[in-house]
């Protein structure tokens, strides 16, 4: 079984404007709401492509049940974790440009923290954990390390999709896959990376620090996938960026609806790199359908 775990979920809400005015009143007449938070995304997503998973993590609060009723709807399984602070609401900003703002999230007492860790003690070498997303304040800053050393332990495979120190300080667990973003990448290796060889270069400098896959997303730009004995290219689909939230979520339940059924890395990578582009190119998360569409526009190329 596929496990996501997210400890900061949101409700993401997202606002249309022609153009964003500080310091003023803006008004926007095109608003939307959806379940947020990366590994809630994943399992989403995955749930669209024929893919069970269950959700681990918190929820909280008004919110926190908005997220659990729409989970119960599309028929997620979940075992989030009852908070008694309430979930966040991430506003994300359509105008010239995508604006985002994340919160901080609630409080998550050391009890509960425990409880998570034992829920993870529960997986096996035959499941998958994905760890994705910000940590919160209150949790330690070695969350996802003892998390992940666990899987090392117990042989469980795990994907890590997060950025700055969690990310890190937790790649010497050795995850099975990373998925950052040129920003991400960038931050870990001290180097601002520009173009998809830049992207494969330091890429593989990071596999040094203990991932098996390091997958890399430039948004339309493309996507580069690396591990010890490949490194492989991928080319975007063309077409109009609605909402680009979620679409490197959707690029990890592409990736992992694949490599689950069959262990198949290049078709894993391709279908990853349809459904992020299947998500930007949508007003919520991809559907099955459209990502069917894109996935002969996704030109693969491994380089010897
Ligand atoms: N402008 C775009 N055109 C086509 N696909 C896109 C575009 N932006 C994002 N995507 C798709 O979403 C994936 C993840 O996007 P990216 O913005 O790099 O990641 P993140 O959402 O993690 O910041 C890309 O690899 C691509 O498949
Ligand atoms: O945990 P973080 O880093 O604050 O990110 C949470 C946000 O990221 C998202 O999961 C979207 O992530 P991506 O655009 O990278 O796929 C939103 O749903 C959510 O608001």
């Amino acid at each position: 079984m596929i496990y996501t775990c997210t400890l900061n979920p949101s409700i993401d809400y997202v606002m249309e404007l022609d153009e964003v005015k500080l310091g003023q009143l803006n008004r926007s007449e095109k608003v939307a709401f959806y379940p947020g938070g990366k590994g809630i995304n994943v399992s989403r997503v995955l749930k669209r492509l024929g893919s069970e998973s269950v959700a681990l993590g918190y929820l909280g609060g008004f919110t926190g049940e908005y997220i659990r009723q729409f989970l119960d709807q599309e028929g997620i399984m979940n075992r989030c974790i009852e908070l008694e602070g309430t979930t966040r609401i991430n506003i994300k900003l359509k105008a010239n440009q995508e604006t985002e703002m994340n919160g901080t999230g609630p409080q998550i007492p050391e009890s509960e923290q425990f409880k998570l860790l034992s829920q993870v003690g529960e997986l096996t070498e035959k499941d998958i954990l994905v760890l994705a997303g910000s940590l919160p304040t209150s949790v330690p800053k070695d969350f996802y390390s003892k998390l992940a050393e666990h899987c090392l332990k117990h042989n469980i495979p795990f994907v890590l999709d997060t950025s700055g120190i969690a990310l890190a300080d937790t790649l010497r667990y050795r995850p099975f896959l990373i998925k950052p973003n040129q920003h991400e990448l960038g931050e870990l290796v001290g180097v601002p990376i520009k173009t998809l060889e830049d992207a494969a270069k330091y890429g593989k400098e990071v596999l040094q620090r203990g991932p098996e896959y390091v997958l890399v997303s430039i948004g339309g730009l493309g996507a580069v996938l690396v591990g010890k004995e490949i490194t492989a290219f991928a080319s975007v689909p063309q077409g109009e960026v609605i909402n680009s939230v979620g679409a490197g979520d959707s690029m990890v339940a592409g990736f992992l609806s694949v490599f689950a059924k069959d262990g198949n890395i290049l078709e894993a990578f391709r279908q990853g790199v349809a459904a992020g582009s299947a998500t930007a190119f949508s007003q919520d998360l991809c559907t099955v359908e459209k990502v069917q569409e894109l996935l002969p526009y996704v030109e693969v190329q491994v380089k010897e």
